[in-house]
């Protein structure tokens, strides 16, 4: 009898081991010939992959020797990335996703999740139906609009989705096989991609207004039919659009906007920390915040709501916000400001004009922390640091947009301005800082600390929606986790290499919240704890 044969187990990267398949294995799946003779641990396939990785050139060979490992053996994959954390981050995410996006059409090699292109749109539950994994916890989806600190990437912007879910199961451990990265790709007002020949997107302006939210709805239909389980996060949508789509759809389907909601919960966490470092009190804050789009309102939102909590007024808690966009602040005169946006309109009867400069605000306000989400490189210039730091003894920074290439300051420069005064966390990674002969770490201020945590929360209590004060118990868990608030020399934000350990107590946080608001079946937190632990997918060749 002709023994099986099962060569094709080599193109699952599910079931995949690679040189790990043993003697007996082998010979039982047909596999000998096909693999090198040498049979490895998985421990020695994470050393020799660490070691290939680490001679690739550049980051973004580097990417893409991950991406290769990501579609051919997903233990291994998952393994190297648990386990090499700190030093893979900065690749599988932000700083170089971002170039991977703006150059996801020319290093294009196998596809991974689902691009839905407007051109079909009378057939998302059938394109939704041809998805690779028959059950989904998580979806990731974005329109490609707002990339980043980048802009318009158009359908390249799927490799954000790819990115963020990879986080979802390295560092939350949802099962790999139950999670879906999405495009939606209305077109691009990007006139670079449009004029590339090797652009793979539709090739046509960006789809607006009712056409656009038709589109979105028949989105939002198709995974109530196929997926009515799985969770959605909206991620990197233009503002004009994230706000509408997160309040259209948070009642109606599990879904949060991870820009606005994750970034806050995160910002808080790490606010707090130096709020406390600072000595100070929540309501003893001055806040300034350069930029106006989704992130930087949901991050003043939050804050504001802290003050409040802190004992102030509703009204004083918004007098507290200057906060400036690319034309400047945000003023009761201006008549350009969206809801959101207008709570934080200074009155006219102040001194300061729509026209002030950032550098005059500080001036003026004298703020006791300055947060950057605008994407403009290097804002927070000498100058307006060293005014900041003129007045105030331990000033709060946070420039928070990514990628580095955006961020509105460099921690070192930060570190010089103030005379190591500052309490600094960045959106993307930095090195530490020298200080003192020795290195201060640099707390990366960025929503990876919540969001898969998050996901985690919502699958382990099987919720049916993503409320506020799950968003909020979660950072409350975060915020607690704060090495700063048992060392004030120590930073604002537990170390990368712990954020496994963060997103189990951000889970818990979530689905407490999430039984105590009615949406999720009723559970003991003990019990929670334990469906946690039980739900997290680990990165091992099973037995
Ligand atoms: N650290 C984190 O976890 C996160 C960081 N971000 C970053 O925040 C940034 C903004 O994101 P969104 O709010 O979603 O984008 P957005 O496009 O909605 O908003 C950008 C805002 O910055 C303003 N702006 C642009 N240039 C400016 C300038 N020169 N001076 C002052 N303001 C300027 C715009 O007027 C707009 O209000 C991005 O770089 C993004 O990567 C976003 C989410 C999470
Ligand atoms: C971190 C993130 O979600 C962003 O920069 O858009
Ligand atoms: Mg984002």
């Amino acid at each position: 009898m002709s023994p099986a044969r099962y060569p094709q187990i080599l193109d699952d990267p599910l079931r995949n081991r690679g040189t790990a398949f043993t003697a007996e294995q082998r010979r039982v799946l047909g596999l000998d010939g096909l693999l090198p003779p040498a049979i490895e641990s998985l421990d020695e396939q994470v050393a020799r992959s660490i070691e290939v990785f680490r001679r690739r050139p550049r980051p973004i060979d580097q990417y893409l020797y991950l991406r290769e490992l990501q579609d051919t053996n997903l233990v291994l994959y998952y393994r190297l990335l648990v386990d090499h954390l700190e030093e893979v981050l900065p690749i599988v995410y932000t700083p170089t996703v971002g170039l991977a996006c703006q150059r996801f059409h020319r290093i294009f090699r196998r596809p991974r999740g689902l691009t839905l292109p407007y051109t079909e749109r009378h057939r998302l539950p059938e394109l939704l139906g041809n998805r690779r994994q028959p059950s989904v916890d998580v979806i990731v989806v974005t329109d490609g609009e707002r990339i980043l600190g980048l802009g318009d990437q158009g359908s390249g912007g799927l490799g954000i989705p790819i990115g963020k879910l990879a986080l979802y199961t390295a560092i939350g451990g949802l099962d790999p096989g139950r999670t879906l990265p999405i495009v939606l790709d209305v077109g691009t007002n990007n006139e670079e991609r449009l004029a590339d020949p090797g652009y793979l997107g539709w090739r046509h302006e960006r789809i607006a207004g009712p056409e656009y939210e038709d589109f979105v709805e028949r989105f939002v239909q198709a995974v109530e039919t196929e997926l009515p389980r799985a969770m959605i996060q909206w991620e990197d949508f233009a503002s004009h659009n994230a706000r509408p789509i997160l309040d259209r759809y948070r009642d109606r389907i599990c879904s949060f906007n991870d820009d606005i909601q994750g970034t806050a919960a995160v910002a808080v966490g790490a606010l707090r920390g130096a709020i406390r470092v600072a000595g100070s009190r929540p309501r003893d804050q001055r806040i300034v915040v350069l930029g106006a789009g989704s992130a930087a309102i949901g991050v003043a939102d939050e804050i504001r709501q802290a003050l409040v909590d802190d004992g102030l007024g509703a009204d004083e808690a918004r007098r507290r916000f200057w906060v400036l966009d690319v034309d400047g602040l945000l003023t009761e005169e201006r008549s350009d400001l969206s809801p959101e946006q207008r709570v934080y309109a200074r009155p006219a009867s102040e001194d300061l004009s729509a026209g002030a400069t950032l550098a005059d605000v500080v001036w003026a306000v004298r703020p006791t922390a300055l947060l950057g989400l605008s994407t403009a490189r290097d804002a927070f210039t000498e100058e307006v640091v060293r005014a900041m730091a003129s007045h105030c003894e331990r000033p709060i920074i946070f420039p928070l947009s990514n990628p580095t290439a955006r961020s509105e300051a460099d921690p070192a420069d930060l570190e010089r301005w103030t005379d190591g005064r500052a309490l600094v966390a960045t959106g993307s990674p930095y090195p530490a800082i020298q200080r003192h002969g020795g290195e201060v770490p640099v707390s990366q201020s960025n929503n990876v600390y919540v969001f898969p945590g998050v996901g985690l929360g919502v699958v382990a209590a099987q919720a049916a929606r993503v409320t506020d004060r799950m968003l909020r118990a979660g950072s409350a868990a975060l915020g607690a986790l704060s090495p700063a608030l048992r060392d004030p020399d120590a930073p604002l934000l537990p170390p990368i290499s712990a954020l496994r350990d963060v997103a189990a107590e951000v889970a818990l946080g979530v689905a407490v919240a999430a039984v105590e608001d009615g949406v999720a079946p009723e559970r003991s937190r003990e019990d929670l704890r334990a469906r946690i632990a039980r739900a997290r997918w680990s990165p091992v060749y099973p037995d």
